[in-house]
């Protein structure tokens, strides 16, 4: 029985001998370059060179060993064919059935500080075009390019004598799956553009999660393969796997502490919407300050902070039940304290990086849009009345929390503690009347009030009034400013117009 042919070019070394090992005993010959030769070879095996198929050294660098029509002639002739198999023939060219590839780790070094230079020469060429052609030719090609799939291959050479044309095809919708990935992130770092012809989306999965939204929905998360980002980079230090909600909850949380880069800030989140926001001077009296603005809502839900966790707020925190604490550090016997509430996610962020683009997936689409990471610096008083520096400093905390809660979103506060959010609502007064009510619930002293977009009639005005808040932020804008401003001018309130909207949908 005349042998057949794998062509194995490794990076990732990792488990190969033990697959070639199994490929030489059944009756493959082993073509391989460089490294990968010398790695065979010295664990006993006798693969033959590359050059010995290309007749050309290796040459550039490693820029050039496989791409030759001797391997990719091997690769790409469909054996059904008789004009195919008499080309070959005719150039002697040995067909080969296997291709093993891994990548230069081009993904590993794309967000590194080496220098463009250096990252060019991570790009693989030789690799994606032998596993494209492989791929292309699946219908007698097996293409192995991931470590984990020599098992599975093996499994399937062992029960029927050869890989089946079901896995082969698998196997090559991996192979495009990758370079595509592969392609993405080179790209990324090529090309400059925000909005390019083609999404630059590069994506490697983490994990499977035990389900989505629901437990009805099936759901897996993804990590960029290139940028970095504080839901990519974390550690978990203790409770149970992550699910669907808690990462989404995770995101807008550290987004939110994140917004007070500053300050020491926490936020409370539960069901995608903060229900606590608050900056302080202490670790355990901000979070208290959060806590208090919805004793109710945060039980079972996230707190996260941008600063480092001490046992006072360890205790503080574990008198509610929460799904998760997350912040950049622990004090070690915060984290001891912490673990003993066996459920508790405790997560590190490793990397308060946050992404400059919002995707959003639409039914056969995809809207892409700019982060708002902008905080007016066009902020005016409109009104006869003029805030103090007091009311105008909550008046700009609860106007940055207010970026955060769905719209229409109120944020009601004192000081720099969130004491009313109202959020998700489908007219501006609904919120103002539940952000209102649930900050005079608590709290009998001087509230202040901040708008996600304009009023669009005084009504909110002369709620406020009526409710006793001394000072109002929005954005202005309507075409009815004047009426809100003629009502707060009224009721001597001071108003303050920021000219810069912060709708979240
Ligand atoms: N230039 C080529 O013709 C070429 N052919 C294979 N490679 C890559 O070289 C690596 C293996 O190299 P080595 O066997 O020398 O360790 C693999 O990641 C493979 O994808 C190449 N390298 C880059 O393009």
């Amino acid at each position: 029985m005349s042998k057949k042919r794998a062509l194995i070019s490794v990076s990732d070394k990792s488990g190969l001998v033990d697959f070639a090992k199994f490929l030489e005993a059944n009756n493959y010959e082993l073509i391989s370059t460089g490294g990968t030769f010398k790695h065979l070879k010295d664990a006993g095996l006798n693969p033959i060179q590359i050059e010995e198929v290309t007749d050309f050294p290796e040459m550039l660098d490693g820029r050039v060993k496989t791409l030759h029509p001797k391997v990719h002639g091997g690769l790409l002739a469909v054996r059904s064919n008789e004009e195919h198999m008499n080309t070959v023939k005719q150039h002697e060219i040995g067909l080969i059935d296997m291709v093993v590839v891994n990548l230069y780790p081009f993904f590993a070094h794309a967000n590194t500080d080496i220098s463009l230079e250096d990252k060019v020469e991570f790009i693989d060429i030789g690799g994606p075009s032998m596993l494209r052609s492989g791929a292309k030719n699946f219908q007698s090609v097996a293409v192995i390019t991931n470590v984990e799939d020599y098992a599975l291959v093996q499994k399937e050479m062992e029960e029927s004598g050869d890989t089946t044309l079901e896995t082969r095809k698998k196997l090559a919708g991996k192979v495009f799956n990758l370079t595509s990935a592969y392609d993405a992130a080179i790209a990324q770092m090529l090309l400059d553009e925000d909005y390019p012809q083609y999404l630059k989306a590069s994506y490697q999965k983490v994990s499977d999660l035990r389900y989505g939204e629901n437990p009805h929905q099936t759901a897996a998360y993804y990590t960029s393969t290139t940028e970095n980002g504080a839901m990519k980079d974390f550690e978990i230090l203790g409770g149970k796997e992550l699910s669907f909600n808690n990462l989404r909850d995770m995101d807008l949380c550290w987004k939110v502490v994140n917004e007070f880069k500053e300050q020491m800030a926490c936020c409370a989140v539960k069901h995608s919407t903060p229900c606590g926001v608050a900056i302080g001077t202490t670790a355990v009296g901000t979070y208290k300050k959060t806590f208090e603005c919805d004793p109710v809502s945060i039980f079972g839900g996230i707190i996260g902070m941008n600063f480092k966790v001490d046992l006072a707020t360890a205790e503080e925190l574990s008198k509610t039940f929460l799904e998760i604490v997350m912040a950049p550090n622990f004090d070690d016997d915060a984290i001891e304290f912490l673990k003993k509430k066996k459920n508790l996610r405790i997560i590190k962020i490793k990397n308060p990086v946050t992404d400059q683009q919002t995707w959003v997936k639409i039914d056969g689409g995809m809207l892409v849009q700019d982060n708002d990471n902008q905080f007016s610096e066009d902020i005016k008083t409109v009104t006869v009345a003029q805030p103090t520096t007091e009311q105008e400093k909550a008046l700009l905390f609860a106007q940055r929390v207010v970026k955060y809660v769905k719209s229409n979103a109120i944020v009601v506060s004192n000081g720099y503690q969130a004491l009313g959010i109202g959020g998700g609502q489908v007219n501006r007064i609904w919120a103002t009347e539940h952000a209102v009510e649930r900050a005079k619930a608590k709290f009998d002293g001087d509230l202040v009030l901040a708008s996600d977009a304009f009023f669009p009639f005084r009504d909110v005005v002369d709620f406020c009034a009526k409710e006793g808040i001394k000072a109002i932020i929005q954005p202005g804008g309507s075409m009815r400013d004047e009426d809100s401003i003629e009502a707060a001018n009224e009721h001597g309130i001071p108003m303050m117009f920021t000219n810069m909207r912060h709708f979240l949908h």
